[in-house]
């Protein structure tokens, strides 16, 4: 068969993808009326991961699952662009970063708004433009968080933490910056559901010191920066999985472990 008549038959398929698609858009549309009824936020990452994770079990190939993960993250931008769209904030000073990492995560059929957290300018509904998600560099975070421990709080007035975006595979390969966080303005309470908790801690600690708390505390260090002039200024990010998010436990052990010279907050928590 000559390449013309490969091309006629993928022009076949691509037809039944194109009516199956506009099928599916139309079921997203029902479902955004739901949501919109019941108050419900048009995203639902649980939900995306879930349903991503059980089509790369069933994917029989040839199709890679990193090829699969692209389209469908694609398919599910489409789909909550039927719903109203997801207005995803970037902090001007770090967008392009943040930009990228939520075009891999979120699709681009998102709309990507240059947000300004700098110090003093708070995020207020009046002042900036109006977001469903604010994403956040760990490296970003950690230098806020050292200039002023109580900005972080301040920083994010009406948003809670909704995620980690998960770009390990993409970062190995580029030079951007390592973690990301995305904040919701609502998350969805799920029963019986393991938690994925996000704390900063630091004070006049060292990396050996803290790694031997976390480990004791069930605790991962996922990113940190230090400042051999000033250790007292070194921040930590650390993770743990859990069954009920509590923090109070962590809090006693760590005030307890470094005698009160040591400060922790809690980011927040989401399920996982
Ligand atoms: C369609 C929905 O809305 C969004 C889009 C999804 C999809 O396209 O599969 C899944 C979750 C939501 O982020 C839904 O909630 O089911």
């Amino acid at each position: 068969m000559g390449i013309e008549a490969f091309r006629n038959q993928l022009e076949k398929i691509d037809r039944q993808i194109l009516k199956f698609l506009n099928l599916r858009m139309k079921l997203a549309q029902e479902i955004g009326e739901k949501k919109k009824l019941y108050g419900y936020p048009v995203l639902d990452t649980q939900r995306e991961d879930r349903y991503l994770k059980n089509l790369k079990a069933i994917n029989p190939g040839p199709l890679q699952d990193k090829n699969l993960e692209g389209i469908f993250r694609e398919i599910f931008s489409s789909s909550r662009c039927q719903q109203g769209g997801l207005r995803i904030g970037c902090p001007q000073n770090h967008f392009l970063s943040c930009f990228l990492a939520s075009l891999i995560r979120f699709g681009s059929s998102s709309t990507f708004i240059p947000i300004s957290l700098d110090e003093g300018s708070q995020l207020q509904e009046d002042k900036e433009p109006e977001v469903d998600t604010l994403v956040v560099s760990a490296p970003y975070l950690l230098k806020r968080i050292k200039v002023n421990r109580s900005t972080l709080l301040s920083l994010l007035p009406s948003f809670s933490l909704g995620g980690e975006i998960d770009l390990s595979q993409f970062i190995s390969h580029q030079e951007i910056e390592k973690h990301f966080f995305f904040f919701q303005k609502k998350s969805i309470p799920k029963e019986n559901a393991v938690y994925k908790m996000v704390f900063v801690v630091g004070g006049s600690v060292s990396y050996p010191s803290v790694e031997k708390w976390a480990e004791n505390q069930g605790l991962k260090v996922i990113f940190f920066e230090d400042d051999p002039q000033n250790p007292q200024d070194n921040v930590y990010l650390l993770e743990k999985t859990t069954k009920e998010p509590k923090n109070e436990d962590i809090e006693h052990s760590w005030k307890k472990f470094t005698e009160g010279l040591g400060w922790v907050i809690l980011i927040g928590s989401y399920p996982f």
